[in-house]
């Protein structure tokens, strides 16, 4: 229970996706965040995996930060129970907010909004804006998928080899779990390279 985060981003799908170990798994990580005394920030809707994390979470007594631009509340029906919801005006806004409000990330299955938020906080670790850590939880292959395009980029010199450390591909939700319990920062608060 004790740890250094305070609260923790999912980046997921919008939709359940054909595999049942979807739904599992972002209903194991729910109960295990709330476990944690982490609070889960995300995207704010009530649909898909997202929707299933955040539930899991409320029902297992945790606390949720919802984030959802206004255009976006009534197709992702806006969660009416999280315990703060927060409304922007624009996508960017959003995904500015949930990454300001979280100490790490962690990525289930999802589509192509999943994909933009998991290559936008991984890019801006590139680039030295922040050393928060990033796990891509594999569920039923979905994250090796996933780092194929990665591994692909640098096969291809599109990206240096080291852009394989910025993020950690695990297992399963147990191990994303335990990986983050396990977490030290690699560099310390307060320095005027991170953001
Ligand atoms: N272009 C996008 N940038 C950030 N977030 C996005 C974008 N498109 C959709 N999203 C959000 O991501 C989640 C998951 O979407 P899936 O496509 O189902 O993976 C959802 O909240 C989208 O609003």
């Amino acid at each position: 229970m004790s740890s250094r985060f305070q609260a923790v981003a999912v980046f997921c799908g919008s939709r359940f996706g054909h595999d049942p170990a979807f739904r599992e798994a972002a209903a194991f990580l729910g109960q295990g965040i709330a476990r944690h005394g982490w609070r889960l920030i995300y995207g704010g809707g009530h649909v898909g995996l997202m929707g299933e994390v955040a539930d899991a979470v409320l029902r297992a007594g945790g606390q949720v930060s919802g984030v959802i631009p206004h255009f976006l509340s009534s197709r992702e029906v806006m969660h009416e129970r999280v315990s703060d919801l927060e409304i922007t005006d624009s996508m960017h806004a959003r995904k500015q907010s949930m990454y300001a409000q979280s100490d790490a990330f962690l990525v289930l299955p999802g589509g192509l909004g999943t994909f933009d938020e998991f290559f936008e906080v991984l890019t801006w670790r590139q680039l030295r804006l922040h050393d928060k850590p990033i796990l891509v939880i594999d569920v039923a292959g979905w994250g090796r998928e996933l780092v194929a395009v990665v591994d692909a980029a640098i096969e291809r010199g599109f990206a240096e080899p080291g852009a394989r450390e910025l993020f950690t591909l695990v297992g399963d939700v147990s191990e994303a779990l335990a990986a983050l319990e396990a977490h030290v920062p690699a560099v310390q608060e307060g320095d005027p390279a991170l953001l």
